[in-house]
């Protein structure tokens, strides 16, 4: 008897091997580099590495910042109108390349390609930033000082390496006489931290009313990660093809003031405390597996250790116990759910008096297999008080997912220069990106949209987004211009080859 049970146990381990190893042949093959001649990457002069780097560096000092929807620095916006005008003369005075002003400090740049009748794509950055004071930070976060090969500042990683990487790389193509053959627009929205709403939604309707159709976009998002995801030893790679839905609520409880020395039993404040706190001990449900995240696993199985690798070639069966894992971690906990981030709390006017009022802003991010009105419901059934009134501020829906098959022009041609420029990676694969991004402003344009930040993030690095002591590495920000470099070569390529022979010509 136990010699047959010991049999059939091992009967079932070989048939998951066998799964196991047939899924890695798959995948492997999927992730495999595209081959061919592949363009190598453009040399700088020591010159032009101290020329772009200085670029970053005046841009990092001017303070962008953007508060809330309507409330943003805007003389620090046009000082940096003003500021890439300056430094990039040859952009702004092209016969082929056209500057407008929209929403009032966003730009769009119109590249008109030789062949107009390729179909055009877009490059999208964002130039506002974050908050930053200077406490915490190892340099003040506005002053552009660099520290062992990194630039320090508020901006360096999100997202003033992209507009200054997008500018320099058309510089550089200026400055060696190359007119794209297809045309682009590159746009730089000025309130991507607070919605988009005066800047990429503007944009995007003013691109929509004169039919305009896009081949793909590009914005920020995902990136080169390096030890980020346990298990992974090699930098891979990963193209956000969507991202997670959000709402923002503000919670208040009012109550009636009076005198401190008679207290009622529980104040405003108690009251609102408790709903957070239960929000905070409630997580949302794991849904790993249930969405769009199952594949950027499934692809990088091959990447994973023995013998996670196994386990993550055959997720049908270990998903759940792969989501219990990512959730020790806040940014693969992400990944396996809707998040709750209680980030704004207001409450009191004075030692003695009860506090009439208490106010909290909670800012969810949907995982891509919940909806706004799911979270909604969840939301009230924790809170279970009906002293506290809930408002939405703000909410959308997880995006749509972009084509990432062989097919697929843009993910395919992104896919390629990440392979040229950072050919250290292992892998590249789709994923779901964290954030948000004006990119999502851009549906009714185009249904490829990407989100890849050409920046190599450590795990140390992630708390550095919207943290203390951003920053970026010199050598990084070389490679972001050769990104961009590299990405508008390859984009003039008029189709794809077909399928027979894609990968060989790509
Ligand atoms: C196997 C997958 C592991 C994934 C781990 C997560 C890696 C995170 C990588 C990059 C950071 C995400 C930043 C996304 C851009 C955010 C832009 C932004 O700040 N937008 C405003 C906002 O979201 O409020
Ligand atoms: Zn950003
Ligand atoms: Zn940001």
């Amino acid at each position: 008897m136990m010699a047959r049970c010991g049999r059939a146990a091992v009967l079932v381990w070989l048939g998951l091997v066998a799964i196991g190893v047939t899924a890695l042949l798959r995948v492997g093959l999927v992730s495999e580099p595209p081959q061919g001649a592949r363009r190598r990457p453009v040399g700088f002069s020591a010159l032009e590495k101290e020329q772009l780097r200085e670029a970053l560096r005046g841009a990092v000092k001017i303070p962008t910042v953007s508060f809330s929807p309507g409330n943003v620095t805007t003389s620090a916006m046009e000082e940096f109108g003003a500021y890439i005008q300056k430094v990039f003369p040859r952009v702004f005075s092209s016969s082929f390349v056209h500057h407008e002003m929209v929403g009032g400090y966003s730009h769009l740049f119109t590249v008109h390609g030789s062949d107009p009748h390729l179909q055009p794509y877009m490059l999208l950055a964002h130039l506002d930033v974050v908050p930053a004071s200077d406490e915490g930070w190892e340099v003040p976060p506005f002053s552009g000082q660099e520290r062992d090969g990194f630039l320090y500042g508020r901006g360096t990683l999100d997202n003033k390496n992209a507009v200054m990487g997008i500018l320099q790389a058309m510089d550089f193509l200026l400055k060696r006489n190359h007119r794209p053959i297809r045309s682009f627009y590159i746009a730089i929205g000025h309130d991507e931290e607070v919605s988009g709403h005066d800047g990429a939604r503007k944009i995007a309707a003013k691109l929509e009313s004169a039919g305009v159709r896009l081949a793909f976009l590009i914005d920020e998002g995902l990136a080169v990660l390096d030890g980020v995801v346990k298990g992974i030893k090699r930098p891979v790679a990963l193209v956000g093809t969507t991202e997670k839905g959000s709402i923002t609520l503000t919670l208040t409880v009012q109550r009636d003031p009076g005198h401190s020395s008679v207290p009622p039993k529980e104040t405003s404040i108690g009251i609102l405390a408790a709903a957070v706190s239960r929000l905070e001990q409630n997580p949302m449900p794991s849904l790993f597996g249930k969405g769009p995240e199952l594949a950027t696993f499934e692809q990088l199985a091959t990447q994973f250790t023995f013998p996670l690798n196994i386990v993550m070639a055959n997720l049908w069966l270990f998903a759940p116990v792969v989501g219990r894992i990512l959730e020790w971690e806040p940014s693969t906990n992400a990944l396996v759910r809707t998040t709750t981030a209680v980030t704004l709390f207001q409450a009191g006017v004075k030692a003695n008096i009860i506090p009439p009022f208490a106010n909290a802003t909670v800012n969810f991010r949907i995982h891509p297999a919940q909806t706004v009105e799911e979270v909604l419901e969840l939301t009230r059934a924790v809170i279970a008080d009906d002293r506290v009134k809930i408002r939405v501020q703000e909410a959308f829906n997880p995006l749509p997912v972009s084509p990432h098959d062989e097919g697929s022009f843009g993910f395919q041609i992104i896919r390629r220069t990440i392979h040229e420029v950072f050919s250290d990676v292992s892998a590249i694969a789709p994923g779901v990106c964290i954030g948000n991004t004006d990119s999502r402003h851009y549906l009714n344009l185009t249904s490829s949209i990407y989100r890849f930040s050409p920046i190599w993030l450590k795990a140390e690095d992630l708390g550095r987004i919207h943290g203390l002591n951003e920053r970026i590495s010199l050598e990084t920000y070389e490679r972001g211009v050769q990104f961009y470099l590299h990405l508008i070569q390859n984009s003039d390529l008029p189709e794809l080859p077909k399928p027979h022979k894609s990968l060989h010509e790509l």
